[in-house]
């Protein structure tokens, strides 16, 4: 693992690090922010997914956490969105390919050779977290934006053992519904619907995952709002399914950063409630 910037900021060391990726195959980069503590102890984690066309950068730079992960003491993990370099396919469109992984491990050719963000975020770098920093990996949570918010969603309900608080901003709930998921999953996974549902919030919950409850906020004034996201389909899934779903739509807000910044501060306390016990 190799650091290649490290900054104090809020009484913490925001870094960022490159690491080889065997999920991959490819070299990743992720941003840590990690909070004072005392020697010997350690945090625990919130997991922050980011949306399509980002970096680990665009959070790290524009989501103003770090105040907040300071005061809870909670560190925050972002990672990148897709393997990208040399060898890597691409698509020339910003909704699929590098920027565009989508939080699966794909099955299709040419996509299945890297892109397998599920395993990557599952398994590899958490395992790599719990290694080199003083992370308590009994102690996560997982939230992300848009792309990152079905990330974020999916992951929480297919391993609730392992998050115990999930939550999202302007999530794809059902991209199995709406075009940059049915896009994305029939090139990832090909036509078989059958095998989109593990990475389909809504239909994840339909099938029987469950998790005690669900924090999701998303601006009325999303452009994505009405075509992508579809909030009120996770509604009707969650009321259906008994999950304790707190959607709140924020008046005026639209799908930026200018949005996710405002509230997420909100939602580090929030999971920090939920990770301190
Ligand atoms: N470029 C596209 C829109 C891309 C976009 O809005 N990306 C969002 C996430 S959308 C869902 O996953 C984002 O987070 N962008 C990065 C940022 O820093 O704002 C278009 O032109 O429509």
């Amino acid at each position: 693992m190799e650091q290649l910037s490290s900054n104090r900021s809020h009484g913490g060391m925001q870094g960022v690090y490159r690491h080889a990726s065997a999920a991959t195959g490819t070299d990743m980069t992720f941003s840590i922010f990690v909070p004072d503590h005392a020697p010997g102890t350690k945090l625990p984690v919130l997991w922050y997914l980011s949306g399509l066309t980002c970096t680990h950068a665009n959070v790290t730079e524009k989501g103003e956490y770090r105040q907040a992960c300071a005061e809870h003491g909670v560190i925050l993990v972002a990672p990148d969105t897709s393997p990208r370099g040399e060898g890597v396919p691409d698509d020339e469109a910003y909704d699929f390919g590098q920027g565009a992984g989508f939080y699966v491990d794909a099955t299709e050719a040419p996509w299945a050779t890297h892109f397998s963000m599920r395993s990557y975020i599952e398994q590899e770098l958490p395992a790599l977290i719990g290694a080199e920093f003083s992370a308590d990996m009994d102690r996560q949570g997982i939230t992300g934006h848009s792309m990152g918010g079905h990330g974020a969603l999916t992951i929480g309900l297919r391993n609730p053992g392992r998050f115990r608080s999930v939550s999202a901003f302007s999530p794809i709930v059902a991209p199995g519904q709406v075009p940059w998921g049915q896009k994305a999953l029939t090139g990832y996974l090909g036509e078989d619907r059958a095998a989109w549902r593990e990475y389909d919030a809504v239909a994840l919950i339909e099938d029987g995952a469950r998790v005690p409850e669900l924090l999701v906020d998303t601006g009325t004034a999303d452009q994505f709002l009405e075509v992508q996201l579809k909030p009120e389909l996770l509604d009707g899934a969650c009321r259906n399914a008994g999950i304790a779903l707190t959607q709140r739509l924020q008046p005026g807000y639209d799908h930026s950063y200018y949005f996710v910044s405002t509230f997420l501060g909100d939602h580090v306390a929030w999971h920090a409630e939920r990770l301190k016990a």
